[in-house]
């Protein structure tokens, strides 16, 4: 498709001279990155304590080793950082028990759609930019439905369809890469949105003309570890965009 509709609002200063925005979903669209962490401690530490190891420090470990990936590729990649030569029986189980207490979390509290990010999205909308949700999460599709803002978007990668099309996982930009083709827009016209440190990496790798990073955590280093790892700007939430006075 061809998204490249008519502006009739004013866009955000950051996001000037794009057409299109691809959105990540956990932790940007969607409050459940919080979700996915709790779920992947409660599972990992049941494996390290049984390993005589420290618990899983879901703030610092999971952002840099597990949030944005797959399910299965965070799991090897978290406990192959603690030394711990896993197989691949060993990660199936790790994240079999991490989708159990996911789904569970999900079914019992629901998620939310970020108030400032479906504000943003609005104004994107009818200022003719096009639009992208992208996430590794194969929960994607119907976190966003159940958040009541999958129409907002004009196309969705989720990670049910980066393994139908063997798209490999972030940091490889190849995800959000695959948002924008659908949208018709080169990267060097698209933005990405990400609060992942593998997520800004990839939105850099891509070629895409501008990465923001949005800062959830607020824990020591996660800001600067988001500009490291190629965002452009950082926002804590994505309603100061908004706040910018001056807009096109
Ligand atoms: O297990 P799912 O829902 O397919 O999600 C895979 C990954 O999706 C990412 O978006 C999350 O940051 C990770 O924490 C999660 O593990």
């Amino acid at each position: 498709m061809s998204a490249e509709r008519s502006c009739t609002a004013a866009v955000p200063r950051a996001l000037r001279g794009t057409a299109a925005v691809v959105f990540d979903t956990d932790g940007v669209i969607t409050d459940s990155a919080r979700v996915h962490a709790a779920a992947w401690k409660t599972a990992f530490d049941a494996v390290l304590s049984l390993r005589g190891q420290r618990s899983f420090d879901a703030e610092g470990e999971y952002l840099r080793y597990v949030d944005g990936r797959s399910r299965l590729d965070g799991a090897r990649v978290f406990l192959e950082s603690r030394g711990l030569h896993p197989s691949e029986a060993d990660v199936q189980a790790v994240a079999a028990d991490k989708e159990r207490l996911f789904t569970e979390a999900v079914r019992d509290h629901g998620i939310d759609a970020y108030p400032g990010t479906v504000r943003l999205l609005g104004v994107l909308r009818s200022a003719g930019l096009a639009l992208a949700a992208a996430s590794a999460s194969r929960h994607a599709r119907e976190l966003l439905e159940h958040a009541g803002v999958r129409d907002l978007f004009d196309t969705l990668v989720d990670g049910t369809e980066a393994a139908r099309l063997h798209l490999p996982g972030k940091p490889d930009p190849a995800l959000f890469l695959e948002a924008a083709r659908r949208l018709g827009i080169p990267a060097a016209r698209a933005a990405v949105v990400e609060d992942a440190l593998a997520g800004v990496e990839a939105g850099r790798r891509g070629g895409f003309a501008v990465v923001i990073g949005v800062d959830r955590a607020h824990t020591r280093g996660t800001r600067a570890g988001l500009l490291e790892h190629g965002a452009d700007l950082v926002v804590d939430d994505l309603a100061e965009l908004l706040a910018s006075e001056d807009r096109r």
